[in-house]
């Protein structure tokens, strides 16, 4: 049974439940789990309409609820609990949230809302560990919420006022109770039941398995892959599409990752792969990110055979892409015999009798196979590893009702993903592989779908329509970029979030790798240059307990970098400064930082920032920066961790010469993470 060990790492702590709810304590007491309950007294205030989304609602208030349990009892004894957990439910009806019904009359018009319709129940928990020092508490929060949906029958108004007269609806959330006579309304639910009744104890023992046993997922297994069906786009899944489709294709192309039930077990699920590991950092998911980014090296092939300018073609480089297995394995295979059978007999897709000679194969993706990022993309869009991740095992069937979606593109989609090596695909249906359920689930600690939010609906665009600088070389292609970048950030505020997402979640993969690549403890302060949310501060704070961190970056972003914050330890340690680097006068601090930076800029803003700061280093003070490796000394070709990034990767040699010509000498140059390429130069006397 995998929930004993997890509760039982609760078993010698003083748990507090911060709930007046009978259905938590019980839930919890049924678990196994030992606590005592403390009902919080933080009132269900905050004001609904500035948070995002419901569930960002019920985790704040939560939260809340938790914190102030953890200072009351510590006002109290001077002791904290070892952990408080708070938890809310909510009932949404699209952006409408439902709490308890004030009287018999909220209660009706909460009911008649639902009536005959789906709803989401979401249950906010913060998990709140808590240490006294010096006589302060200390709090590290944990939070996450579920998600269920309901579905009300068609219910007759005696019925409703019967069911209220019962009193039940009362003290619960959008005024039923699905555990009771209101599971009598109650025609199907999707998700976890326990979740509607008040507290999701399958995810809650999930959140403990992370972080009493955080996880060491295997990376991208190699995939079989024999092709990837055909068909035309997945930008478009709905059913007025479905005319479109064509089911019997995908039969024909094959399917990929396609295996018997027994041939192999199951994708471990989180839990079990929590409880096995050791390592709390996941490894670099290279082969994942390599697909996320993948479209750009195709941009970048378009460079290589003027023809394909002419026809108006885009051009994958030979071999790159076309092969799933490879490109998530993190090899780039160069090379060998093209296979370009499914171009052949295709009407209407030129095939350029120069291709050898130019070295790409021909052919228009969009109408022959869909583009590897895309198809992740879409899937991420559509939320389909989120569905998959509670619900998995599903069929194509069920899947496109889920998403509603036309059953015969997603089953398509379906297929590349098992083709990719995203999903797995037996006669039960499909599920989530281990990376997909780490990294592709938005609600994960290693989720990435902020990077495949932000590549698709940003640098996609940006890299489909810079023909043109494509055209004219790499350093015009990165001022453009970069151009465009800034302009577009400052124009869109969802779009500077949709930046600041991507960057967290990539930076919680490097951030401890840069932090550690040399032994920065001789620093007293530092400043993180363009350093977003702070992840990278939070991880050099926790490594150098004597170091003071500024982050520095645009007002925009640190106005917005609140919402990403955790709270803990570190915390007080970490300031957000804003500025323009390129403008303002820079924060003092004995080491400045600049992760994943340069690589954004063309030769004269990056010159002009590392002058700048070099100007405001003081002898003996130090330069860290961090960017993604070159494959090999000089080759300068890697298309690995670009994400987010225009340009290419430095070799060592590159970026020695480049900090020595900004007067840093004693440069020293260290591999980090495998990707990250780390270099580390003190400020000479001027
Ligand atoms: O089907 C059911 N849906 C909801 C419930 C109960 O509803 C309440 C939700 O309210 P809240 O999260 O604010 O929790 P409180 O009861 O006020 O307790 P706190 O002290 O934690 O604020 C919750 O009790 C659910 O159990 C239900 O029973 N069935």
């Amino acid at each position: 049974m995998v929930l004993c060990p997890v509760i039982g790492k609760l078993q010698h702590k003083r748990v507090v439940l911060a709930s007046a709810s009978p259905r938590r304590q019980e839930i919890l007491s049924n678990a196994g789990l030992r606590f005592e309950v403390v009902p919080s007294r933080f009132k269900e205030k905050l004001h609904k309409a500035s948070f995002a989304t419901p569930y960002a609602y019920a985790v704040e208030t939560a939260k809340q609820k938790a914190l102030e349990v953890a200072g009351r009892m510590h006002q109290k004894d001077l002791r904290a609990p070892d952990v408080v957990i708070g938890a809310d439910t909510i009932v949404a009806v699209g952006a409408m949230i439902l709490e308890k019904p004030v009287d018999k009359q909220d209660a009706y018009r909460m009911l008649s809302r639902l009536n005959g319709k789906e709803h989401s129940v979401f249950t906010g928990v913060a998990i709140v560990h808590c240490c006294s020092k010096d006589g302060r508490l200390d709090t590290e929060v944990s939070e996450f919420y579920e998600e269920t949906t309901v579905k009300f029958s068609e219910l007759s108004e005696e019925l409703l006022w019967e069911y209220i007269n019962s009193g039940e609806p009362m003290d619960k959330a959008g005024g039923y109770g699905i555990q009771a006579l209101g599971g009598m309304l109650v025609e199907y639910v999707h998700g976890d039941f326990l979740n509607v009744v008040g507290f999701p104890l399958n995810h809650f023992c999930k959140e403990l398995a992370r972080l009493y046993y955080p996880p060491r997922p295997a990376d991208l297994r190699r995939v079989r892959h024999d092709s990837i069906p055909a068909v035309d786009t997945f930008e478009n899944l709905s059913d007025s599409e479905a005319g479109g489709a064509d089911p019997g294709q995908s039969a024909k192309g094959g399917r990929g990752g396609e295996q018997a039930d027994g041939d192999r077990s199951q994708a471990p699920r989180a839990l079990d792969a929590a409880l096995n590991g050791a390592d709390s950092r996941p490894r670099f998911p290279t082969g994942l990110l390599e697909l996320m980014d993948g479209f750009k090296a195709s941009k970048r092939g378009a460079t290589l055979c003027p023809k394909s300018r002419e026809v108006g073609l885009e051009c994958w480089p030979r071999g790159r892409l076309w092969d799933p297995a490879a490109l998530l394995a993190g090899q780039q295979v160069d090379g060998g015999p093209q296979d370009t059978s499914c171009l052949q007999g295709r009407p209407g897709l030129p095939m350029a009798d120069h291709a050898d000679q130019a070295g790409v194969c021909w052919g228009s993706w969009s109408k022959c196979h869909p583009p590897p990022p895309k198809v992740l993309f879409t899937a991420c869009k559509l939320k389909l590893f989120d569905v998959l991740k509670d619900q998995g095992p599903l069929q194509a069937v069920d899947v496109a009702r889920k998403l509603s979606t036309c059953a015969g593109r997603t089953e398509q989609l379906l297929d590349v993903c098992a083709a990719l090596g995203l999903l797995e695909k037996t006669r039960r249906g499909y599920s989530n592989t281990e990376v997909a359920t780490l990294h592709l689930v938005s609600d994960g600690e290693h989720s990435l779908q902020g990077v495949a939010e932000y590549n698709d609906a940003h640098v996609w665009g940006v890299f489909t329509r810079l023909g043109l600088a494509v055209r004219e070389g790499a350093e015009q292609t990165r001022g453009a970029l970069g151009a465009m970048e800034e302009e577009r950030l400052s124009q869109s505020r969802e779009l500077t979030l949709q930046f600041m997402r991507a960057k967290h979640s990539l930076s919680k993969l490097t951030a401890h790798h840069v932090a550690t690549a040399f032994d920065l403890s001789r620093f007293a302060s530092a400043c993180d240059l363009g350093g977003c949310t702070g992840i990278l501060a939070r991880e050099l704070a926790q490594e150098y307990p004597r170091l003071q961190v500024t982050v520095f970056d645009l007002p925009e972003v640190t106005e917005l970098s609140g919402g990403f914050q955790c709270g803990g330890r570190q915390t007080e340690r970490i300031r957000f400064v804003s500025g323009d680097f390129f403008k303002d006068s820079l924060p003092e601090a004995d080491l400045y930082v600049l992760s994943r930076m340069l690589q954004d800029w063309p030769d004269d803003k990056l010159h002009k920032l590392l002058s700048r700061i070099s100007s405001s280093c003081k002898p003996g003070g130090g330069l860290l920066v961090a960017e993604a490796a070159a494959e090999e000394e000089g080759a300068s070709q890697s298309p690995r961790l670009r994400t987010l990034s225009a340009g290419q990767p430095r070799s060592p040699d590159e970026h020695r010469r480049l900090l020595q010509r900004h007067g840093f000498q004693d440069v020293r140059v260290a591999r980090a993470g495998d990707l990250l390429c780390v270099v580390l130069g003190t400020r000479a006397a001027p």
